[in-house]
């Protein structure tokens, strides 16, 4: 691979010739290619026999295990995803593996139900994995400024399917405005981008030392910004996908040292190969091609100084908000048959004509959020008022809150299963009754039609529609 040359000479100064002979003939073969399981919506049989849909008909199978995560497993090479029901379905993610490092650091430092925000989300693989990882009981946000990748990272939560979510499209300074605070936040933020080189040809042709610069900048802007939501003796996840040491040690320095900050150990096992810090001695993690099986990745873990004091006052401001805002529900409980969608107990909210139903413990955070923030997805969306008929959501199809019992369903082959992804006309049994009826995959639940008899009408989301000819 032709790399920039003032790449080549600052990162060869940075790693030593060994390291960096090491990574460039690495960076020569191709890119490993993962998937990690979705833990709610997959049995362990599943996850064992697992194959994957590749060209010509045949079938791709599983490999490896990734060491560091333990629903994250390599395939032999890379299959036609958009061709398998189970990804659109929520079955599965396909991740690069390094990133799948955040499972063990969550896993290591989160033992307690938590608040936590992703503010850099989109498309959704670290929160995906996030969430996988989070004690339940924890409550996640998760972000992402740019529109239209903050749509994707909506829709990809709602197919990972855990309702204790809550996906916006905003910029950090609208969550310090929000009063908002939180036990956890993960800054996977913008960067240059050195460590998806063999993966993506822009990252190589993007690349400058200016650039770099102005990243460095930008990471240090959005982590000020967002310092205040974080409680004293938080944690905040810092993590890039690049190699350069200003946007990697030498912000983590900074971080800890202009805004009070701890940086911690995450104990990991010889085996896996982890670079650590190539400046300075601040414990962080490195994942580097021809070292670790994935591509670059830093990671590092910092808890917040400060007086624990701040992070009780919050506890108590926040129980009087959760109060306050409990006092103005009551009149917003339906009274309809559409609880029995839903497995567990939850509040309900008209948005506009659409109907949200959140989990009664995080119905005030909602609430709160709802007044600072432009929210894309929350809880789960039970579905859209037209007269007095209420048309189910995609969302509840794919929520693993959903009541099994709650609707008819018609198992759908491969091939149907596909035509109905690709929004086709699908041809239900006679015997099937009228009204909305849940279509399966394997028992996955893909999505709604609504039985007429003579026919039964798609309600598969056009903007999810996949995009590849049958
Ligand atoms: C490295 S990517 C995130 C990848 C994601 N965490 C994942 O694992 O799938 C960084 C994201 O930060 C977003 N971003 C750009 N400017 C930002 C800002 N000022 N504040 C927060 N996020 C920003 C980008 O649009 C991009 O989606």
């Amino acid at each position: 691979m032709t790399l920039p040359k003032s790449f080549e000479d600052y990162t060869l100064q940075l790693m030593g010739a060994e390291r960096f002979t090491r990574l460039c003939q690495a960076l020569d073969t191709p890119s490993p290619v993962s998937i990690r399981f979705n833990p709610f919506k997959t049995t362990n049989e599943e996850r064992q026999s697992m194959t994957f849909p590749g060209h010509d008909g045949e079938r791709i199978k599983q490999t490896d295990k990734v060491s560091w995560c333990n629903e994250g497993h390599y395939l032999e090479s890379r299959p036609v995803f958009t061709l398998d029901p189970l990804l659109h379905a929520g079955a599965y993610y396909v991740q690069e593996a390094s990133s799948m490092f955040i499972d063990h650091v969550i896993r290591e430092y989160v033992t307690e139900p938590v608040k936590m925000l992703d503010l850099c989300a989109a498309p959704g693989g670290k929160t995906t994995a996030v969430r996988a990882a989070l004690p339940e009981g924890s409550l996640l946000f998760c972000n992402e400024p740019v529109k239209f990748r903050a749509n994707i990272l909506s829709e990809n939560m709602q197919k990972f399917g855990h309702p204790e979510v809550i996906v916006t499209n905003n910029y950090p300074k609208d969550y310090a405005r929000s009063g908002l605070r939180f036990d956890v936040i993960l800054a996977d933020v913008p960067c240059s981008g050195e460590g998806m080189f063999r993966k993506d040809e822009d990252a190589v042709r993007l690349w400058s030392p200016q650039n770099v610069e102005k990243c460095r900048d930008l990471q240090r802007e959005i982590i000020e910004t967002i310092w205040p939501c974080l409680n004293a003796g938080g944690i905040l996840i810092y993590s890039t996908c690049t190699y350069n040491a200003k946007e990697d040690e030498e912000n983590i320095a900074w971080i800890a040292a202009n805004l009070g900050a701890d940086v911690l150990k995450v104990p990991v096992e010889d085996g896996w190969n982890i670079t650590g810090p190539l400046v300075g001695n601040n414990p962080v993690c490195r994942f580097l091609p021809g070292y670790t099986m994935g591509e670059g990745l830093f990671m590092a873990v910092l808890r917040k100084r400060g007086e624990q004091e701040e992070a009780k006052e919050n506890k108590v401001r926040e129980a009087r908000q959760r109060k306050k805002e409990k006092g103005k529900q009551d009149h917003q409980q339906p009274t309809t048959a559409y609880q029995q969608w839903l497995k567990e107990p939850v509040n309900f909210h008209w948005v506009a004509d659409r109907l949200v139903a959140m989990p009664q413990q995080w119905d005030a955070y909602y609430l709160q959020a709802t007044k600072y923030l432009h929210i894309l997805h929350a809880g789960i969306t039970i579905g859209t008022a037209k007269g007095k008929d209420l048309v189910p959501d995609e969302s509840l199809a794919l929520s693993t809150a959903l009541s099994t019992e709650a609707f008819p369903r018609w198992e759908a082959d491969y091939h149907e299963a596909l035509q109905y992804l690709h929004r086709e006309a699908v041809a239900l049994p006679a015997e099937m009754p009228k009204g909305y009826v849940l279509v399966t995959y394997q028992g996955h639940p893909l999505g709604f039609v609504k039985n007429l008899g003579s026919r039964a009408n798609n309600l598969y989301p056009k903007e999810w529609k996949i995009k590849i000819a049958l």
